[in-house]
């Protein structure tokens, strides 16, 4: 369904010494129809910036993104606006989403009435089906963002994203600003909608249980790129980021904090970007180290076996 070859990413910053970042390095991924892909990795690993690559809101620096074969990078506007009803991104804050300054039935009927095929009244009914759908009464409808919970509102902001009948969701963080027991309902709901619609749904997160609950397939994510890629990632770690990661969740309790033993590589390294973390390190690691197939996982580690 989705598809995406060696995308990259870079930020610029600074306005009298510019300094570059590299944020997502040569990814390479693809989602199935009806498949849970979870994005797993400590904080600024380039998580958000693939999820917004992903759903075309940033310019991939090079790189290609195809949905349902079609191409999606470098094509005009006009042609992309026919595709991003089929992507929906649900963010962290629903703030990026929801316009405070609006009764909430605004924003989600907002995508229906950009869209220009819907009279009034089939707006109105297919709001009222989407706040019935998330479990919203029509009390609800006339709101203010203030005026409903961390979970109300995210049920909003899912409303909106469902409204145009997305293939695929991309869901970034989007329940990680929540209490711990709305956490667990509003990815209870998730999971539900997606079994109803048949929807696409990457679930990008730093909480690893939530991450083995929900998924079908696990990416681990390391300075821009994806270190380990597979079914039972959890469960046999290969890679040793993917190993650390874990011990670092047994520590902190879910909470992932990570040291950066060595600090970050220059540019120029074209090795393991874990190569000054990684106590298994040798020689080999200032190679380049390609995601390789190792039964039926990809592990971008040449001594993973
Ligand atoms: N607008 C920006 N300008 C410059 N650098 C940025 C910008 N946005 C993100 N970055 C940097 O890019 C890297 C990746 O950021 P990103 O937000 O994608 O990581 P993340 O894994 O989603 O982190 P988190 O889990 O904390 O949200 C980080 O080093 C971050 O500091």
């Amino acid at each position: 369904m989705l598809k995406a070859e060696n995308l990259r990413y870079v930020y610029t910053s600074g306005l009298i010494k510019t300094v570059k970042k590299t944020a997502v390095c040569g990814v390479d991924l693809e989602i199935f129809p009806g498949e849970t892909v979870a994005i797993v990795g400590e904080s600024g690993c380039g998580k958000s910036t693939l999820a917004k690559l992903l759903v075309r809101q940033l310019e991939s620096a090079s790189g290609e993104v195809f949905f349902d074969g079609t191409k999606l990078t470098g094509i005009s506007w006009k042609n992309l606006r026919k595709f991003m009803g089929k992507i929906q991104l649900i963010p962290q804050n629903p703030d990026d989403v929801v316009d405070p300054r609006w009764a909430v039935e605004r924003s989600v009927a907002e995508p229906l009435v950009i869209s220009g095929a819907f009279s009034r009244e089939e707006i109105s009914a297919k709001v009222d089906a989407l706040f019935a759908e998330m479990g919203l009464s029509k009390e609800h409808k006339p709101r203010y963002p203030h005026e409903l919970s961390g979970g109300e509102l995210q049920r909003v902001v899912i409303s909106r994203a469902l409204a145009l009948k997305p293939e695929l969701l991309v869901c970034d963080e989007a329940t990680s600003m929540l209490d711990v027991s709305v956490q667990a309902f509003i990815v209870t709901m998730l999971k539900e909608i997606q079994k109803k619609r048949g929807l696409g749904l990457v679930f990008i997160t730093h909480d690893l249980e939530v991450a083995k609950a929900v998924s079908d397939r696990v990416l681990v994510m390391y300075a821009g790129e994806i270190v380990e890629e597979g079914k039972d990632v959890f469960d046999r770690p290969l890679h040793p980021y993917t190993r650390a990661l874990l011990d670092a969740v047994q520590y902190t309790s879910l909470e992932v904090v990570l040291p950066e033993e060595g600090g970050a590589l220059p540019d120029s390294f074209s090795g393991c970007p874990y190569f000054r973390s990684c106590l298994e390190r040798t020689d080999v690691c200032k190679e380049p180290q390609k995601l390789r197939d190792v039964s039926g996982r990809l592990v971008r580690c040449w001594k993973a076996k």
